[in-house]
């Protein structure tokens, strides 16, 4: 595959300062009973950060009150600059999600997909000519230009993520977002796959991502946030390993780190 990515203008992501994402204070429950408390945090233009935590500690609620598809009941969320709710540039947040959520619902080819990312330039228009290089670079960049007739469904795991990952290449996305992108990717194409997010993110576009694998974030992500209903650690990878928040927030001494690579 290409290890140059090629279709991200890295300045939209150096030219704000404005933080991504910001929470201040937030607080949240479905029901009266919290399931994120006090989250203070942002994330800044070029970040590579992961939110790590047990089974249920709220690492996906965190992701939606991030991106707005839920409200704080307490505090302040915001997407660049905007109260999180409110945004609604979806061109600058390409969602990877999880690879069995994907699985069934695309009969269609993989460069279909990637044009979809093109959708929020030309609403539902036709595409140029310059909007389909931007799509045939975003699958050059992935390493997918081979499979770009192939159905969606016909791929592996860690193709069908890729794919995905072109499509929001494709909408000049600023931020990535992915909740457990490798769940159910063989481990060598998870090697490839975070070989992949580490040269977007060298390109400049910011990495947010919820994993499940220690061992792939502690090598691989710059920052981690390692949550259980509040933060126990924000901070650097390498801090992170060395502290006592994996044992606490897990509730475990087990080594959680090397088991699964
Ligand atoms: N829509 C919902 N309605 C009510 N409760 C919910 C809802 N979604 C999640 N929860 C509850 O909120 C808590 C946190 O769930 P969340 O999915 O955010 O955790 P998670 O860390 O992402 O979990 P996992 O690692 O298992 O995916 C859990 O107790 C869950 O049962």
């Amino acid at each position: 595959m290409s290890t140059q990515p090629t279709t991200h203008s890295a300045t939209a992501s150096t030219e704000h300062s404005t933080p991504l994402i910001e929470l201040a204070g937030v607080d949240f429950g479905y029901t009266s009973t919290p399931v994120v408390e006090d989250i203070s945090l942002q994330i800044d233009a070029g970040e590579y950060a992961a939110v790590v935590g047990p089974n249920g500690s709220g690492k996906s609620t965190l992701m939606k009150l991030m991106l707005g598809l839920l409200r704080p009941d307490d505090g302040v969320a915001r997407l660049f600059g905007d109260p999180s709710h409110q945004f609604d540039d979806g061109s600058r947040i390409g969602y990877v999600a999880q690879h069995a959520s994907a699985s069934k619902e695309m009969p269609i080819t993989v460069r279909e997909v990637v044009k979809m990312g093109r959708f929020p330039h030309v609403g539902f228009g036709r595409l140029s000519r310059d909007d389909w290089e931007i799509v045939d670079r975003a699958l050059e960049t992935v390493g997918m230009g081979a499979f770009a007739s192939r159905r969606v469904t016909q791929l592996s795991g860690g193709q069908r993520q890729r794919a995905f990952i072109a499509r929001a290449l494709a909408s000049e996305a600023d931020l990535l977002v992915l909740d457990e992108p490798t769940v159910g990717v063989d481990m060598e194409s998870v090697e490839a796959f975070y070989d992949l997010l580490d040269a977007l993110n060298s390109n400049g576009i910011t990495v947010l991502l919820i994993e499940h694998d220690l061992g792939a974030v502690t090598e691989h992500a710059d920052r981690v946030i390692c949550l259980n209903r509040e933060i126990y650690f924000d901070g650097p990878a390498d801090a992170f390993v060395e502290s006592d928040a994996l044992a606490r927030a897990f509730g475990t001494t087990a080594n959680l780190l090397g088991g699964s690579r």
